[in-house]
């Protein structure tokens, strides 16, 4: 479990995290979700005590993770695939990581392996292709085979088959009752891969909950209708305060009014009803929208 409380993080005038507050649960995958900017890579350094927080405090597994011994048996992270030395073979990068962990050197073999890398294990790594670091990085992450695993922005230069390899192996480090936190800028990228969400922007939480839930907080959501008595609805819902789209196939998409207001409305005024569909504004809607405001938020602040 991964607990920030009031988490501030300022570097000189700019303040990339302010009074973060989120939880990150085991046995779900959780994305970390904001635009460019928005704080999430110093989150995760704040998280592995890699940088001291400003203010508030941020705990994995009930203690603060800087300083403790062994650290990759608590938590594993991949941060930035390019941060390795590339004069090094990949065996040699992960056993020299094992062996300063304490860790057996037969584990460099074992998730070389489980990341697909085997063929590629006497190799330089400053040969790699992006998406062979990017494996390479989990395999560090998964080196003490640890509760809780970061990864930040996982997900960049691999190719559609090394998505989906990451998409089974994050839900199956989940599903073993691990803690599984995944940065991303892109909601698309979240929406196959997260069950949970914590949305950030300016450093400041926007929404921390279900995926299903945060797609709901669309404000934007609409009711389609169709009526063959369009005219008295038409009249009856917008003196009701809603706005209406003729869409090209004759139905109309209402917004404004909820679907059980649009019926009583309809049964007031005669009209007939032959469709009623809620329809929920899609997932990248929602994030655009909510991060747009917090971005226009933030901006009017330093006016
Ligand atoms: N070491 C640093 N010194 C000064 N400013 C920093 C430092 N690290 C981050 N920042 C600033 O803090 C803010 C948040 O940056 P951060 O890298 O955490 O965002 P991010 O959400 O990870 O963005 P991206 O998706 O672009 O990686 C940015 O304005 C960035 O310029």
């Amino acid at each position: 479990m991964i607990e920030a409380k009031e988490l501030t993080k300022r570097y000189g005038a700019v303040t990339a995290v302010d009074g973060l507050s989120f939880t990150v649960r085991p046995g779900v995958v959780t994305g970390f979700l904001g635009p460019n900017g928005a704080g999430k890579s110093t989150t995760l350094r704040l998280i592995l005590g890699l940088n001291g927080p400003t203010g508030g405090a941020v705990t994995v597994g009930g203690h603060r993770f800087a300083g403790r011994p062994r650290g990759l048996r608590r938590a594993g992270a991949l941060l930035d695939a390019h941060d390795v030395h590339g004069g090094r073979t990949a065996r040699a990068h992960l056993t020299a990581l094992a062996v300063s962990n304490g860790l057996p050197r037969r584990r460099a073999g074992e998730v070389l392996e489980e990341v697909g890398l085997a063929a590629a294990a006497h190799r330089r790594i400053g040969r790699f292709s992006l998406g062979m670091k990017q494996r390479l990085g989990i395999a560090g992450a998964l080196l003490g085979d640890p509760p809780v695993l970061l990864f930040d922005e996982p997900l960049n230069g691999l190719d559609p088959d090394g998505v989906l390899w990451v998409r089974g192996l994050f839900r199956r480090l989940a599903d073993e009752g691990r803690t599984v936190f995944v940065s991303s800028h892109l909601m698309r990228e979240m929406e196959q891969t997260a069950e949970e969400l914590v949305v950030i922007g300016r450093g400041r939480l926007i929404a921390a909950e279900s995926l299903t839930d945060f797609a709901s907080r669309g404000t934007r959501r609409s009711v389609v209708v169709r009526t063959p008595d369009g005219t008295a609805l038409v009249s009856a819902l917008t003196a009701a305060g809603a706005e209406i789209a003729r869409e090209r196939d004759g139905r109309y998409t209402v917004t404004g009014l909820e679907p059980r207001r649009i019926a009583e409305l309809a049964r007031a005024c005669g009209a007939l009803l032959d469709e009623l569909t809620p329809v929920s504004a899609s997932l990248e809607e929602a994030f655009m929208e909510l991060t747009a405001r917090s971005v226009e938020y933030g901006a009017g602040e330093t006016r």
